[in-house]
Formats: structure tokens, C-alpha cells, sequence
């Protein structure tokens, strides 16, 4: 067994950090305040070849491993997990399409999604449906020339915001086997959004619902087979929840290099806070966490690339112990900051508002034990 990186990731993991420093830390909480991430972003990111990371290369993406992209969102989040995590969603589709999607439409539409041009949203959760994302009722009517779309998706990452918007809708019987993924572009007359949803966390991205009122698209948008998009929005998300968990870890190992430094030039008692060996212990403490849910976040990701029958399982068990670990952490490090930890400017706070919604999105972490206990009662 080798736990070490190769060169080519360290690599990685370097570049995304040093962009993450340069271009999104400084305006990380402007971006906050203004509850937008400037849309001139994504083609910058797009420039490093992260708008699509685990497309093949011969679709035109950088072919990465999902133990690579582990990397790019562990380094980004360190500078915000909020941008981070919206790269993450988009990619998620991006892999859905290049997978899925015919040849015809992803002639039209993955260059631009390549360079980040198009920014995706993932649109599954509805108003009625979170965990129990089968029972979905959004539907896509056949037509001569496509298909009608009616209904409405809640919480949707870029909400009005995205410029397309990877769509589960009906188009059968009850149940996964009635769901079909289909591609909306943003202006598509019967296409509107909600108003903006005041968050406790990730406040740089807007999110807000999807509705479709007689929306009318091409049959040239929908993505695979009629009946497959279920499927297709699972697969998608064992990756995604590598990523969630990525962000919480870079987050918080960030907001641990933070607290060491505030730790040393804090004085109390005569002597800097980081000599009171009561909170040496807690610093031992969330470094030894740190690294487990690092080496099984990367476990889980590599499971994912070899295939294994059990990547879902272990996707599943990563997301919910680095999540809880990374929101655990943060939460610590708050209170080694004393009262500064609880003020805007130095920065943690915010840590713990954007990890907290990591245990709820991509499955929550009561999803992830059910996903868990399922196959080891099936492996009984
Ligand atoms: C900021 C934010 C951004 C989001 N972005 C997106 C997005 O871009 N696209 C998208 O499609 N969705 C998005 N979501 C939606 C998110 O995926 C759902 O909120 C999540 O899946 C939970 O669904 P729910 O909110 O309907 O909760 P519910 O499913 O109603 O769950 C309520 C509670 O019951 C528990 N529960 C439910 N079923 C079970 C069970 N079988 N066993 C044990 N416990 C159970 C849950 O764990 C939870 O604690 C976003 C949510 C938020 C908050």
C-alpha cells in the first residue's frame, strides 16, 4: 500500500491551492455579502482545465481520477468551500452529459461547459421530494417536437444563476424507472426561478427554485435513455459526495492552520495560548482527525476508480464521517479563537456556517447510514 501522492497530484493539489489564494480567498466574504459569485470566475477555472475534471480526455476534459478531484476541492475549499462546492455540482453534470448526453448535443453544448462559459446546475430535489429524491413529480410531457416540462425543484446550487440546469423529471409510472434527465437552458420561455433563499452558510451562492410552466424543450435535450435519469443522478453522486467531503476537509484544515496561528500570538495568563496543554490536547485531537478522515476520504475515491463493488458503501461512510468531522473541527477551532472566533473578520465563523449544510446536501448523513446498513444486512 502507498499513501503518498505521485508527483503529477501534488502538482495538482498546488495549482488549485495557489489559485484558490489568489483569485477567490481575498473576495471570498465580499462575495458573501454580495450573495454571488462574479460569473468571470469560472472561465478562469475553466482555464485550468476544472470545469471538467473527470470528463476523458477524449470528450475534451482533463481525464482525471476522482481521487485527483479529491484534491482540487480539498485545495480550493481551503480558500472557500462555498465556490468550491459550486464547482463541484457543476462537474457532477458535466460528467452526467459527457457520459450520457448524444453526440449532437454534447457537440453543442460541452465546449462551452468545458471552459466554464456554461455554468450547470444539478435540479433533482423538489418542494415534496428531498431524501425520497424516486418520488420526484415534475413532468416532462412527450411532444411532437420534444418535450413540455411542469413543476418545480427546490433548493437548486445557482438557482437562476446557472446558465443550464440538468434536470430528473417524470416521464413514466411512479417510482426511479419513470425518470428520464433532460438538458434546460437558461431563457427557455416557461422557465422561471424563485426568490433567493436567505442561507445560513454557502451565502456566495445563490439558490433558489426551478420552475417549469409548460417549458417546452428540444427531444435532442434529453440526456440518455427515457427511464435511465434516475440512475444517472445516483452515479453522479458518489462522486459528489467525495467532493462535499473534500471541501469540508480543506476547510477545515484550514481553520486549523488558522487557529495555530492565532493560538501563538494569543496571550493569556502570561504566556501565548498554544503553551496551556489542555489545548495541545485538542490540537492533537483534530490533527489525528484530520488525517483519518483524509486517508479514508482518499480510500473511498480510489474504491471509486478501481470500480469496486463496494465504492458506493464507501463513498456513503466518507461523506458522513468527513463532513461530521470537518463541521466538528471548525466548531473547535471557534472556540480556541474565544470571542473572535464569533466575529466576521477572522474568518472562522463562516467556516462553520458553510460546513454545516454538508451533512444535508448530496444525501444526508442519515441517508449515508442507510445506503451503509443496507448492504450489510444484504451482506449478511
Ligand atoms: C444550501 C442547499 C443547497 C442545495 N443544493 C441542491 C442542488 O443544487 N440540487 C438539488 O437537487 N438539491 C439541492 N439541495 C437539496 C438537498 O439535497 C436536500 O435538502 C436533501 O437531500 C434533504 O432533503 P429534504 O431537505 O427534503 O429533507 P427530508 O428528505 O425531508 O429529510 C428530513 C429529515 O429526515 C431524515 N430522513 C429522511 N428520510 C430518512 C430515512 N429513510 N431514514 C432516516 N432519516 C431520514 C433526513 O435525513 C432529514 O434529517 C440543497 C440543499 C441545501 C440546503
Amino acid at each position: 500500500m502507498d499513501f503518498a501522492l505521485t508527483e503529477e497530484q501534488t502538482a495538482i493539489f498546488d495549482m488549485a491551492y495557489a489559485f484558490g489564494q489568489e483569485h477567490i480567498a481575498p473576495f471570498a466574504r465580499q462575495w458573501e455579502a454580495d450573495g454571488t459569485i462574479p460569473k468571470d470566475l469560472w472561465p478562469k477555472i475553466g482555464e485550468l482545465g476544472f470545469g471538467a475534471l473527470y470528463v476523458t480526455e477524449e470528450g475534451g476534459g482533463s481525464g482525471l481520477s476522482r481521487l485527483d478531484a479529491t484534491l482540487v476541492f480539498e485545495a480550493l475549499s481551503m480558500a472557500c468551500p462555498s465556490v468550491a462546492a459550486f464547482l463541484s455540482i457543476h462537474n457532477m453534470c458535466a460528467k452526467m452529459l459527457d457520459s450520457f448526453a448524444s453526440d449532437d448535443l454534447k457537440s453543442r453544448i460541452m465546449p462551452d461547459i468545458l471552459s466554464l462559459e456554461t455554468v450547470l446546475s444539478y435540479c433533482l430535489t423538489e418542494p415534496g421530494s428531498g431524501s425520497d429524491a424516486a418520488a420526484l413529480k415534475t413532468r416532462a410531457e412527450r411532444t411532437n417536437e420534444g418535450y413540455t416540462l411542469n413543476g418545480s425543484k427546490a433548493f437548486i446550487s445557482g438557482g437562476g444563476y446557472s446558465d443550464a440546469y440538468v434536470c430528473m423529471v417524470r416521464t413514466g409510472e411512479d417510482g426511479p424507472k419513470g425518470i428520464s434527465t433532460v438538458y434546460v437552458e437558461d431563457g427557455t420561455p416557461g422557465l422561471s426561478f424563485g426568490a433567493l433563499e436567505q442561507k445560513m452558510g454557502w451565502k456566495s451562492q445563490p439558490t433558489a427554485q426551478v420552475q417549469f410552466d409548460d417549458c417546452k424543450i428540444p427531444a435532442g435535450n434529453l440526456v440518455g435513455a427515457e427511464g435511465d435519469g434516475f440512475k444517472y443522478a445516483m452515479m453522479g453522486l458518489d462522486g459528489g459526495r467525495l467532493n462535499i467531503a473534500s471541501c469540508s476537509l480543506g476547510a477545515a484544515q484550514k481553520g486549523l492552520d488558522m487557529t495555530l496561528q492565532y493560538m501563538s500570538e494569543r496571550k493569556a495568563f502570561g504566556q501565548s495560548i498554544d503553551q496551556f496543554q489542555a489545548l495541545q490536547f485538542r490540537l492533537a485531537d483534530m490533527e489525528i482527525e484530520l488525517q483519518a478522515a483524509r486517508t479514508f476520504l482518499r480510500q473511498a475515491a480510489w474504491k471509486l476508480d478501481q470500480g469496486a463493488p463496494d465504492a458506493t458503501k464507501f463513498c456513503a461512510m466518507a461523506k458522513k464521517f468527513v463532513t461530521e468531522t470537518g463541521s466538528k473541527v471548525v466548531d473547535q477551532c471557534l472556540q480556541l479563537h474565544g470571542g473572535y472566533g464569533y466575529l466576521a473578520d477572522y474568518g472562522i465563523e463562516k467556516l462553520v456556517r458553510d460546513l454545516r449544510v454538508h451533512q444535508i446536501l448530496e444525501g444526508t448523513n442519515e441517508i449515508m447510514r442507510v445506503i451503509v446498513a443496507r448492504q450489510m444486512l444484504a451482506n449478511r
